[in-house]
């Protein structure tokens, strides 16, 4: 393909991508990967730069934009290598129309910019979370460890007591010591909420949003494998994708619980009062995850945050009559909206006054209300909120 018709597919997926984010459609990895199913003739190096052009323009964008072509024009605004590329060539774009206008940029959709700089977001930290992830390993201590691990390439250490960076493009996922289960891909951040949990072989632990189970093989291996852990979602889909993962990495003693939204506690009686620890990963807007999915902000509006809000202090109303007396409970959001991270753990506070603050000492991050913000900019981690609370 040539460099403009690299751009003219970029737009046509670019139109799909934002009619998707309006209509809550496929997610835009999703897009791109039936694109390049559908479209044989794209060799490995056009996809590589048909992925790179959307997700430059996807970024650059701040608000959802008019058109594929809308956003980028705007990628052309900041990047001078694009606009010569809308040449009217026979594959590629038509050249740009005499006051043709942009989409506009910044930081995401004009309401969310505001609440994320009243929430202490603004300026590099703002601008922090459109940068590239980098790639984020934990090594599996039910089958190595970090001093002993032998990698096919170079891999820096992180803060995360078993963590290590590699550079952005590593297919790990090729490596002998991934494929062994030696190996997982988990960002930083994720890897110090589930430090923060503490949990101990031989203790019963809940993970109650378990999704992939991603944290969920982290407390396998802080739980040597001893103990109850139990791994809970509404989500059939994503549940089902733990025991492969489980079985990869070693990690014999998880067992898994489908929930019922709304009805949650039913699959969970015989563990009411149990809990030594309950790790409630809850969902949320996202907000500190736009590096990997920065599509994402296009999607949330106020309504579906304050959807997400209610099922917050539902899920951790559940987390509470799990735990035993003196059982602990972390919260944890992949957010930098105060009203899903500080503001939700003050009001479980309030809701249930015998809980008390247990202050968590994690080797990065910054205090935010009860709990700690770890934050793209400052921690080179996803945005997190984590917090710690502790039954009477
Ligand atoms: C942030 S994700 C969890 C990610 C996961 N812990 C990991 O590390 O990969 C939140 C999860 O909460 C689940 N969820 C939504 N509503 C729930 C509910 N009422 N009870 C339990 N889990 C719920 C979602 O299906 C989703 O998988």
């Amino acid at each position: 393909m040539t460099p403009a018709a690299r751009v003219a597919t970029s737009i046509e997926l670019l139109d799909t991508i934002v009619a998707a984010a309006r209509g809550q459609g496929a997610p835009a990895d999703r897009i791109l990967a039936e694109w390049f199913r559908g479209n044989r003739f794209a060799g490995s190096k056009d996809r590589r730069a048909i992925r790179e052009l959307v997700y430059a323009a996807i970024r650059a964008c701040g608000p959802i934009p008019e058109s594929g072509r809308a956003a980028m024009l705007r990628l052309a605004e900041v990047d001078p290598a694009i606009a010569p590329l809308f040449d009217g060539s026979r594959y590629g774009p038509a050249p740009i129309g005499e006051g043709e206008t942009a989409a506009q940029g910044g930081i995401a959709p004009d309401w969310l910019t505001q609440r994320l700089a009243a929430d202490g977001i603004a300026d590099n930290e703002a601008v922090a979370l459109l940068d590239r992830a980098p790639l984020d390993l934990r090594v599996n201590t039910l089958k190595s460890d970090r001093a002993g691990i032998d990698l096919p390439e170079e891999a820096e250490p992180t803060a995360a007591p078993q963590g290590l960076r590699a550079a952005a493009g590593t297919k790990v996922e090729q490596w002998p010591a991934y494929r062994e289960g030696l190996v997982e891909i988990q960002d930083t951040g994720s890897q110090l909420a589930c430090l923060a949990l503490n949990a101990q072989p031989g203790e019963t632990v809940i993970d109650l949003c378990a999704g992939g189970g991603g944290k969920t093989l982290a407390l396998a291996a802080a739980m040597d494998n001893l103990g109850r852990l139990f791994a809970c979602d509404t989500d059939r889909g994503r549940l089902s994708k733990l025991a492969p993962r489980a079985e990869r990495a070693g990690a014999t003693m998880i067992e898994t619980r489908l929930l019922d939204p709304g009805r949650e506690m039913e699959a969970l009686q015989d563990l009411v009062g149990q809990a030594d620890a309950v790790l409630v990963d809850a969902p949320c807007s996202g907000t500190g995850t736009w590096r990997r999915n920065p599509e994402a902000r296009w999607r949330l509006t106020p309504q579906s945050l304050d959807r997400l809000l209610a099922m917050q202090a539902q899920i951790l109303d559940n987390a509470v009559r799990l735990l035993r007396p003196g059982g602990r409970l972390v919260y944890v959001v992949c957010s930098l909206l105060d009203a899903e991270g500080p503001d939700q753990f003050a009001a479980l506070r309030e809701r249930h006054s015998a809980l008390a603050l247990r202050q968590l000492a994690l080797p990065l991050g910054r205090e935010r209300g009860q709990g700690i913000r770890l934050t793209p900019h400052q921690d080179g981690t996803d945005g997190f909120f984590i917090a710690c609370a502790g039954a009477a």
